[in-house]
């Protein structure tokens, strides 16, 4: 998918809702458990019963790998499911990958070619080759971590290096790369007081934005900070909504809980 067709979506949409599968076993609904897969189905009625107020979903990797082939298949489904019903909906492998360039290509392809996603989340840790051959793929996008939603950030991303913070450094150099268009970047919600200097280093690029519900992210100041010209942002929340309920009516619970942050973000839109 293009960003521009990203953006219409979100015009269309009034809203920039990604809503994360985070699927765990342990806590969809039991009557699902006899289904015959029983993480696909939960997924299927939470994208059935949100679409219309997403732009996007996230599936986490983590989630569907912890329960090996059969969780792969799950994934498989999931996002053919979604690519066969709702073509115009961005979607995003939360993966985490990097590694040497050979190695890189092997996990785009298994990303943009086999599972067909728009995107896929990447570790900056490793440098250019690691980073550029994602970027190859015409209407495919890396989405690189640049400051997380985790406490854990600190150790890292904001330490200074030669007088400027890490995380600044890697929207910097990864601004020079090949087919640097197609990067897209993480920030957390919970760090809402960054998101205007990192607006001054990387003013047209989309933010994935997670952190806002379970982790406590603030939508209004990620927002006051963090809009661009095209929205620029991607608010994900993944339990805060896919676990709004755990009994038979769990898709419609989950779906008001998209519903209140639509229009939470329909009243920002409008006001700028
Ligand atoms: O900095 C990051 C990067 C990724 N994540 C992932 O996003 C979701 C958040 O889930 P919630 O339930 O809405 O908290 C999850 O898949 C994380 O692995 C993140 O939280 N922070």
């Amino acid at each position: 998918m293009t960003t521009q067709e990203l953006v219409d979506q979100i015009e269309k949409k009034k809203s920039f809702l990604c809503v994360g599968l985070d699927v765990d076993l342990e806590k969809i609904p039991a009557h699902l458990l006899e289904a015959e897969d029983p993480i696909f189905e939960f997924n299927k009625a939470i994208i059935d019963a949100t679409h219309d107020l997403a732009v996007a979903y996230k599936p986490n990797i983590a989630f569907f790998e912890t329960y090996g082939v059969k969780g792969w298949e799950s994934l498989k489904k999931t996002i053919d499911y979604l690519n066969d019903n709702y073509p115009d909906i961005f979607t995003i492998a939360d993966a985490k990958r990097g590694d040497i360039g050979n190695t890189a290509t092997r996990y785009a392809k298994a990303f943009f070619e086999d599972l067909a996603f728009d995107s896929i989340t990447v570790a900056p840790y490793m440098g250019s080759d690691s980073v550029e051959p994602f970027l190859e793929f015409e209407d495919k996008h890396a989405i690189l971590l640049a400051l997380t939603s985790n406490k854990g950030a600190f150790d890292f991303q904001t330490n200074e290096i030669d007088g400027e913070a890490l995380y600044k450094k890697v929207l910097k150099t990864s601004s020079t790369y090949q087919n640097n268009d197609r990067l897209m970047y993480v920030v957390g919600a919970t760090k809402a007081e960054y998101f205007t200097e990192i607006r001054k280093i990387i003013p047209e690029s989309f933010l994935l934005v997670p952190g806002v519900g379970a982790q406590g992210g603030d939508l209004h100041a990620v927002c006051k900070n963090g809009m661009n010209d095209q929205v620029g942002l991607l608010i994900n929340s993944s339990r805060g909504i896919i676990y709004a309920g755990n009994g038979t009516d769990f898709a419609s619970k989950a779906r008001e809980k998209a519903l209140a942050l639509q229009q939470d973000m329909q009243v920002i839109l409008e006001a700028r």
